[in-house]
């Protein structure tokens, strides 16, 4: 039934109706017409209502699809973080197992990182023995620092005491990748009086001192270069017969150096590449001649330690090769006998993990940077879409040509092509530096260097991405895919020429003539 108020005006609207029409009431023909039109206008009211219910179960049903949709996509986000919580799981558990591997391997006195182990404890001091009673043989407590401390006094003019309360005590424990750990504490902060100051914040410059004599040295050199051949030549002649070393080269090297003469048949080489893993454990130095990409090259050969590396300059840059080629005698004279300066560079590790693998066992191989891993658009004409994260938490969406998650050693290279900052190479940290990036405000980042960064390529991307390591070996990046990148604990050490932070100032001076500018002359206006 339609509601009164409708009738009413249907009532009043059939009347005034017939009215117009034949100018008089007939009582008869308007109560016929009048029911007529009662259910006319209830099947019009009907018909209306159908239409509303229509319209609102159209309006559920919408309702209804965009909550299955929304249930859908929470389901499947849901899925996907515990897939990631997975395989980031898993990834700690083989870096902890690397991690514990090479310290047996080594014969490794020194504790493993805090992020690697996690179930260790660091050996106590005296102090913290005598701090077991509070907070453990792990904890680092002010109490013991401060119940033995002789009461400070000063006038209280309301109570008329003179004396101070005692200190609060507190802990300080150190958190990493979502763990407690003590690791460290012992370097960072040291108590004293319950005051919190830091001791140490970078590696020092570090000495390398020999306790025996180097046996062992690896010449590598850049292929195709008529310079680099003679100088290795005559190095390769004169580490023989005068320092009395064991050479080894690449086998294309050993070919190079028998077709000019069957003196070098001493020199050593290796047949077979899987070899070459082993190569740290006879190695006492490595020295280059070329350029960057030549110490590029050297790093990448060995996929966990490296033995000392002593650069020579060959090359057109030369940002890690600090000695001069045509004075090898001296350096290697100085580097042989030592103590020499080593600047650690730090090595990034990063795993590609595949959208489709399941399992640990169908993960490749990790890859170390020593300049940089590149995740951009390759050939892809569209804009790369990089979904960011650091220790599981979002960080960003790069919409651009591409990210550069670089080491500080890399810091001059493409980096600081696509806007990033130089930093000194013992400064611990992994710089985070877009490439063309699509947007304003996207400043590079430098980020600390116990972080683990995830780049991912989502699935509503509309290409795919390349991921390139110090400028080789491309990786193409389906939807789903993902790179896991954090700091590698085997650094790449290189020898210094004079000490890390003189050859880094002086590699931006003559390398890149950083800040060059005619002195403003005397003559003219000055302050009064
Ligand atoms: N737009 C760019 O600046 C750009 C583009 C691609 C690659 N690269 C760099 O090239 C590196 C690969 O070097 P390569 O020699 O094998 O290739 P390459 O022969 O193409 O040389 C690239 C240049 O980068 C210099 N370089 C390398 N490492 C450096 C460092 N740590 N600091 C300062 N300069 C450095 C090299 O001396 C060389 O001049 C990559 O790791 C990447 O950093 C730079
Ligand atoms: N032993 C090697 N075997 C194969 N490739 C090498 C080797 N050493 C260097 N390379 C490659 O050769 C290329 C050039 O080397 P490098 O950068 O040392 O010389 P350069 O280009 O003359 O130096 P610069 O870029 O400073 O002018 C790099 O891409 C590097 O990866």
């Amino acid at each position: 039934m339609p509601p009164p108020s409708k009738l009413n005006s249907a009532d009043n609207a059939s009347a005034s109706c017939h009215q117009s029409e034949n100018g008089y009431t007939d009582s008869a023909y308007s109560v016929h017409h009048e029911k007529d039109l009662v259910d006319l206008l209830q099947f019009s009211s009907a018909k209306e209502s159908d239409d509303h219910l229509k319209e609102f179960s159209e309006a559920l049903r919408t309702v209804a699809k965009a909550l299955r949709r929304a249930a859908e996509g929470k389901a499947a986000a849901q899925a996907e973080a515990a897939e990631w919580k997975r395989k980031y799981s898993l990834e700690k558990e083989r870096n902890r197992k690397l991690e514990v591997e090479r310290i047996e391997s080594n014969g490794d006195r020194k504790e493993p990182r805090a992020d690697a182990v996690t179930n260790q404890t660091v050996p106590c001091n005296q102090r913290i023995e005598h701090c077991e009673p509070c907070c453990g043989r792990d904890g680092i407590c002010s109490h013991d620092v401060l119940q033995n401390e002789e009461n400070f006094t000063v006038s209280d003019a309301r109570t008329g005491r003179n004396e101070w309360k005692r200190k609060a005590s507190f802990k300080l424990s150190w958190w990493c990748k979502g763990e407690d750990s003590d690791q460290h504490k012992h370097d960072i902060v040291s108590f004293e009086k319950g005051n919190i100051t830091t001791a140490e914040r970078s590696s020092k410059q570090i000495s390398l001192k020999w306790e025996s004599d180097p046996q062992n040295v690896l010449v590598l050199t850049k292929p195709h270069s008529i310079t680099v051949r003679v100088l290795c030549s005559e190095l390769v002649r004169w580490l023989k017969e005068e320092k009395r070393l064991d050479v080894f080269v690449e086998p294309r090297v050993k070919s190079e150096l028998l077709a000019e003469s069957t003196y070098f048949n001493f020199v050593r080489t290796w047949e077979d590449e899987k070899e070459i893993a082993f190569l740290h454990t006879k190695l006492d130095l490595v020295v280059t001649l070329g350029g960057d990409g030549t110490v590029l090259w050297a790093a990448s050969m060995f996929k966990g330690p490296v033995p000392p590396v002593v650069p020579f300059s060959l090359g057109s840059l030369g940002f890690m090769t600090p000695f001069h080629s045509e004075d090898y005698r001296e350096c290697l004279e100085s580097v042989l006998k030592g103590p020499v300066s080593i600047t650690l560079r730090h090595r990034l590790q990063c795993h590609v993990i595949r959208d489709a693998a399941k399992s640990e066992y169908e993960r490749e191989e990790p890859i170390l940077v020593l300049n940089e891993v590149t995740i951009d658009r390759g050939i892809s004409s569209f804009l790369t879409n990089l979904e960011c994260y650091c220790d599981d938490t979002f960080v960003t969406r790069v919409q651009g040509d591409g990210l550069i998650l670089s080491t500080t050693s890399g810091s001059t290279a493409y980096s600081l092509a696509a806007g990033g900052s130089m930093v000194h190479p013992q400064v611990p940290g992994i710089l985070f530096t877009p490439i063309c990036p699509h947007s304003l405000s996207f400043r590079p980042l430098i980020l600390p260097e116990h972080v683990t960064l995830r780049i991912q390529v989502p699935f509503n991307s509309r290409g795919h991405a390349w991921a390139s390591f110090d400028g080789k070996d491309r990786k193409e990046l389906a939807a789903g895919d993902a790179l896991v990148c954090s700091m590698a604990p085997w650094p790449v050490p290189t020898a210094c020429h004079r000490d890390s932070t003189s050859d880094f100032l002086q590699s931006i001076h003559e390398g890149l003539h950083w800040n060059v500018r005619k002195t403003q002359s005397f003559d003219g206006p000055r302050d009064a």
